[in-house]
C-alpha cells in the first residue's frame, strides 16, 4: 500500500470528488459510515459516546458519526466550539446534529464538568490531516484533559495534534484505536509518533483508484497485496538444488545458540541445502540441534577462516563475536568477495570499527541493524524520521539494502524506497529474534527471490510467525524457537492465499 502525504491525500480527496459521482458531503458520509460500522461491530459493551468535534472536516466526520450512532440507538453527547467558523461540510453536519433533540451539544469548556462514565467512549474528531501547527490554548488544554481520562479513546483519521508526515512537539491525543481513512500515514509507523495511535484500522472509503495508481510515492506499507505479489509457490517439479544453498556463518564460545537459531530458521524457511560455518566448540551442539544442516569448521572457539562456497548465499553475524582474529578473517574475506551478503549483529559491529570498512560491503547486500547497530555504523540522528533519511542516503551511496529493525521495521532500497512492515509484536523484543530474521532472509535469497523481495518477504514472514507464536504463548513467554515453530503455519496460510483453487 502506498503511503501518501497529507497534501497528496487532500488532492486525492479532491480528485475523487471531481472525477466520480460523489460530492464532498457524500464522501464525508461514506467516511462516517465506515467508522460507525467499525464502532458498532467492536463496541459491544459501550453504549455512550462523547464525541469531540473540531471546525474542519475532521469535525464534520465527528458530527456525522454522532448522528449515525444516535440513529443506531447509542447515547451520544457532542462537544464543540459552537461559535467556530466551520468548514461548509462540517457546518452542514453540525446543523443535522442540532436538529436531533436526543443529542446534547455542549461547549468544549463544559468538558471538565462532564461526568465520564467508565463505559463512555471518547471519540476524537478535533483535527485530521488539516492540522497545520501545534495545539495551543483551549485545544491543548482539552486534549491534555481528555488524555487523563481512563475511558477508551478512538481517534478519527489521526490522533489530534499528530501530523501525518512529520514529528511535532504538540500535545497529542492518546488513542486506543485510530480509524484512519484509506491509507497508513507515515507518522503512525515511527516510534515517537506511532505511540499515539493505539491499534490502527484502515477503512476503505473508495478514493479514486486512478489517482492512487498514478501518483508517486517512495514510501509503502507491506500489506497482503505486496506479499501476494512476491511469494512463489514451490513447484512439484523441483529438487533441493532449486531452493539454493545457504551458509550461515556465526557462533562463538558461549554464543552458539545464535548460530543454532539462525540455521534452524534458514532450514524451516525452505532452503534446499544449509551449511553452518562455526567454530569447533559448536560441532556437537549444532549437529544435535539442527541435524538437517551440515557443519563446516571455521576455527576453535571462534571463527577465524571464512572459506565460503561461492555457490551459496551467506548470512554472516549471529553470535559471531568480535575477536580480533574473527575480525581479521572477516575483513579479509570481504575484500575478496563480491556477491550480495546478509550481514547482521557482530558482522556489522566489526564493520563499524572503521568507517572505511563500509565500502567493503558488496553491492546489493542486505544489512539488518537494530537502531544501536545502525548508530554505530552511520552515526547518531535526532529521531527515527532523521534515521530513515540517513539510511536512505547510505543505502543509495553504498548500493545496499538496509533493514532497519524497529517496531515497524523498514526495508530501505538503493533506489530510495522505504517499505514499512506492520506484522510482528513486542514478543520479538528478545535476544535471538534477529538471528532468526537473518536465517529467513538468507534462506529466501537462496531460493531465488531478489534482494528486495527476500528482505520484504523475510521481515513480513518473521513478524507474522511472531503473531502466531504470541497467540499460543503470549508476548511475554514466547521464545524465538516458538517463532520458528510457526513458520509452517505462515506458509500454509500464504499458500492458501496464493494458490489457484477450484
Ligand atoms: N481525505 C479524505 O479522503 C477525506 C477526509 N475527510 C476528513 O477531513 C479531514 C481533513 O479535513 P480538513 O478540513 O482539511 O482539516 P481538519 O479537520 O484536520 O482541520 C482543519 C481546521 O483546523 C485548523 N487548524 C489547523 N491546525 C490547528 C491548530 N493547531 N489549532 C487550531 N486550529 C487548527 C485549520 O485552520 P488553518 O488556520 O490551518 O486553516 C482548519 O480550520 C480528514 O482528516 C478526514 O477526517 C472527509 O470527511 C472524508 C474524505
Ligand atoms: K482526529
Amino acid at each position: 500500500m502506498k503511503i501518501f502525504t497529507a497534501e497528496q491525500i487532500r488532492d486525492c480527496d479532491q480528485y475523487t470528488i471531481k472525477n466520480e459521482p460523489v460530492s464532498s458531503m457524500q464522501l464525508m458520509e461514506r467516511a462516517a459510515e465506515a467508522c460507525v460500522e467499525w464502532i458498532s461491530e467492536n463496541c459491544n459493551h459501550h453504549r455512550n459516546f462523547a464525541i469531540f468535534c473540531g471546525s474542519g472536516n475532521n469535525g464534520g466526520d465527528g458530527f456525522a458519526i454522532a448522528r449515525m450512532l444516535y440513529q443506531k440507538g447509542f447515547d451520544v453527547d457532542v462537544f464543540t466550539n459552537m461559535k467556530a467558523k466551520f468548514s461548509p461540510d462540517a457546518q452542514e453536519n453540525f446543523r443535522h446534529v442540532k436538529e436531533i433533540t436526543g443529542i446534547s451539544v455542549r461547549e468544549f469548556k463544559e468538558t471538565s464538568g462532564y461526568r465520564f462514565d467508565s463505559r463512555t467512549v471518547i471519540i476524537d474528531a478535533l483535527f485530521g490531516t488539516g492540522l497545520s501547527r501545534s495545539l495551543d490554548g483551549e485545544m491543548k488544554d482539552l486534549v491534555e484533559f481528555l488524555n487523563l481520562q481512563k475511558n477508551i479513546k478512538i481517534s478519527i483519521d489521526l490522533p489530534s495534534g499528530l501530523m501525518a508526515d512529520t514529528i511535532s512537539d504538540s500535545e497529542i491525543f492518546m488513542a486506543d484505536y485510530t480509524l484512519t481513512f484509506q491509507f497508513w500515514k507515515k507518522s503512525f509507523l515511527h516510534a515517537e509518533t506511532g505511540k499515539f495511535t493505539g491499534k490502527v484500522q484502515v477503512l476503505d472509503i473508495h478514493l479514486n483508484q486512478d489517482y492512487i495508481e498514478e501518483n508517486e510515492t517512495r514510501d509503502f506499507v507491506i500489506d497482503d497485496e505486496v506479499i501476494k505479489s512476491i511469494f512463489k509457490i514451490r513447484s512439484e517439479f523441483s529438487h533441493k538444488g532449486t531452493y539454493g544453498k545457504v551458509n550461515i556463518i556465526g557462533g562463538s564460545y558461549g554464543k552458539m545458540g545464535a548460530a543454532v537459531l539462525s540455521t534452524r530458521a534458514a532450514l524451516k524457511a525452505g532452503a534446499g541445502l544449509t551449511f553452518t560455518i562455526a567454530p569447533k566448540c559448536g560441532y556437537e551442539i549444532l549437529q544435535t540441534s539442527d541435524p538437517e544442516a551440515m557443519f563446516i569448521e571455521g576455527g576453535k572457539d571462534f571463527i577465524e577462516s571464512f572459506h565460503i562456497d561461492e555457490t551459496a548465499v551467506c548470512g554472516i553475524g549471529p553470535g559471531l563475536g568480535t575477536h580480533e582474529k574473527t575480525a581479521e578473517g572477516f575483513l579479509k574475506f570481504l575484500k575478496s568477495y563480491s556477491k550480495p551478503l546478509i550481514l547482521d549483529a557482530d558482522a556489522l559491529n566489526i564493520i563499524a570499527q572503521n568507517p572505511h570498512h563500509l565500502n567493503l560491503i558488496p553491492e546489493k547486500s542486505i544489512i539488518t541493524p537494530h537502531p544501536k547497530e545502525f548508530e554505530r555504523l552511520f552515526g547518531k540522528t535526532e529521531n527515527s524520521f532523521q534515521r530513515t533519511v540517513l539510511a536512505k542516503d547510505k543505502s543509495r551511496e553504498l548500493k545496499i539494502y538496509i533493514v532497519l529493525k524497529d517496531h515497524h521495521t523498514q526495508i530501505i532500497t538503493p533506489e530510495g524506497m522505504v517499505f514499512y512492515n506492520i506484522t510482528g509484536n513486542s514478543g520479538l523484543a528478545k535476544g535471538g529474534s534477529g538471528d532468526i530474521l537473518t536465517g529467513i532472509v538468507t534462506s529466501f535469497l537462496a531460493q531465488q527471490y531478489t534482494e528486495q523481495e527476500a528482505a520484504i518477504l523475510g521481515v513480513w514472514f518473521h513478524g507474522r510467525a511472531a503473531e502466531y507464536a504470541s497467540e499460543k504463548h503470549s508476548k511475554e513467554s514466547m521464545l524465538p524457537s516458538d517463532v520458528i515453530n510457526e513458520f509452517g503455519n505462515v506458509f500454509s496460510v500464504l499458500n492458501d492465499k496464493v494458490r489457484k483453487l477450484l
